[in-house]
């Protein structure tokens, strides 16, 4: 045996503390298996109410009271439930919001898009790695997530969205957006419209039109009316790509849309984009958006974001530089491109 990785340092070398890493990254799986077996059983759904002992969990929830007393001493260590001495369990109430089916901010749609498409994705990806996502004449292939994926999914995003709002309405106030300018903007691919929503919220006198498929306008409708905006958002049920995203919007905005495409499917959103701008008007997309900064928690971000697109279908990162040049084709430039968390917001403008 090498005995290097056991010299000097009370035992714990470089080597060791490698393998301290690379397993630390190894558990990351815990979590994920914990929080899900969790909202599976209905913990965290019985739990919403009073604080609970194990065993009355186990008993409500049909369930072996032994086993359900580690699951719930694994969430106290994830900090998602806490214990208050007396072997009684609660659900904090900050994490309400994200682990109860119905809060604005519910991560539940997440957890359930793991479930049926994810897990299996990531444990095929060394297959992806091998055969690529190329399609039969060589060209990228765009995102297969498809329509009943984002009924889950769009929900569990929501949470991104407040402050990336911030920093967008920051942006446009300080090109003229006041609450008084009657502006419109429309929003492709809304999803559940929560940026559009809390955009209409900082907005009085804008007006938003929310393109999406039918099987997601409800919730993007719905969300409106939870909202108080629902008088001026303004459904649009279409397929982007074939039909028409009507004229003179202040803003194209495009959130996490771009990452579904491919570069040729990209440049061509920038061109309609562009043709259903009124004079003046922005184009902003919200992505992971690499630059050449290789430490900012953005790109960091953003190069596991990747490695998940392609382990569940295609799309990808893509760098200023790309955007650049599609933007570029399409006679616009870029304007700004700011921080947010998990994302950045590129603006741009007629050339
Ligand atoms: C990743 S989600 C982003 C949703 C929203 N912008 C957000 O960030 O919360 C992508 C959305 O684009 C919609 N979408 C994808 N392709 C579309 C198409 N060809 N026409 C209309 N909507 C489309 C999907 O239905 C989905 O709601």
């Amino acid at each position: 045996m090498d005995p290097a990785p056991l010299e000097d340092r009370g035992g714990g070398g470089p080597e060791i503390g490698a393998a301290h890493r690379v397993y630390e990254h190894l558990i990351s799986l815990w979590a994920p298996g914990v929080i899900e077996a969790a909202h599976d059983l209905g913990v965290f759904v019985e739990l919403a109410g009073e604080p609970r002992s194990g065993a009355e969990l186990a008993r409500a929830l049909d369930a072996d009271p032994r086993a359900m007393s580690v699951l719930l001493d694994a969430l106290c260590a994830y900090d998602l439930l806490v214990e208050d001495g007396n072997a009684r369990y609660a659900l904090p109430a900050e994490l309400r919001e994200c682990l109860l089916p119905d809060g604005l901010f519910s991560l539940v749609g997440k957890i359930e898009y793991d479930r049926t498409l994810a897990w299996r994705a990531w444990r095929n990806l060394a297959d992806t790695v091998r055969a690529g996502t190329r399609v039969e004449d060589g060209s990228d292939a765009p995102n297969q997530i498809g329509e009943t994926e984002y009924r889950s999914l769009v929900h569990g995003i929501n949470f991104w969205a407040p402050p990336i709002v911030n920093v967008l309405a920051g942006a446009l106030a300080e090109r003229g957006w006041t609450p008084r300018r009657p502006v419109s903007l429309v929003d492709v691919g809304c999803g559940s419209g929560i940026y559009s929503h809390l955009l209409l919220r900082r907005f009085p006198a804008l007006t938003a039109t929310g393109i999406d498929v039918r099987r997601i306008m409800p919730l993007a409708l719905a969300q409106a009316d939870r909202l108080g905006v629902a008088d001026r958002f303004r459904p649009a049920v279409m397929d982007f790509w074939s039909e028409d995203w009507g004229l003179g919007y202040d803003l194209a905005l495009f959130v996490n849309i771009f990452h579904l495409q491919t570069p040729a499917s990209a440049e061509e959103l920038l061109r309609r984009a562009a043709k259903s701008l009124a004079g003046g008007g922005l184009v902003a997309v919200v992505d992971q958006i690499v630059t050449g900064d290789a430490h900012s928690a953005q790109n960091r971000f953003s190069r596991l974001f990747a490695a998940s697109m392609l382990a569940t279908g295609g799309g990808g990162a893509y760098r200023t530089e790309d955007y650049d040049r599609w933007l570029d084709g399409a006679g616009l430039t870029r304007v700004a491109l700011l921080d947010t968390p998990m994302h950045r917001v590129l603006l741009a403008g007629p050339r």
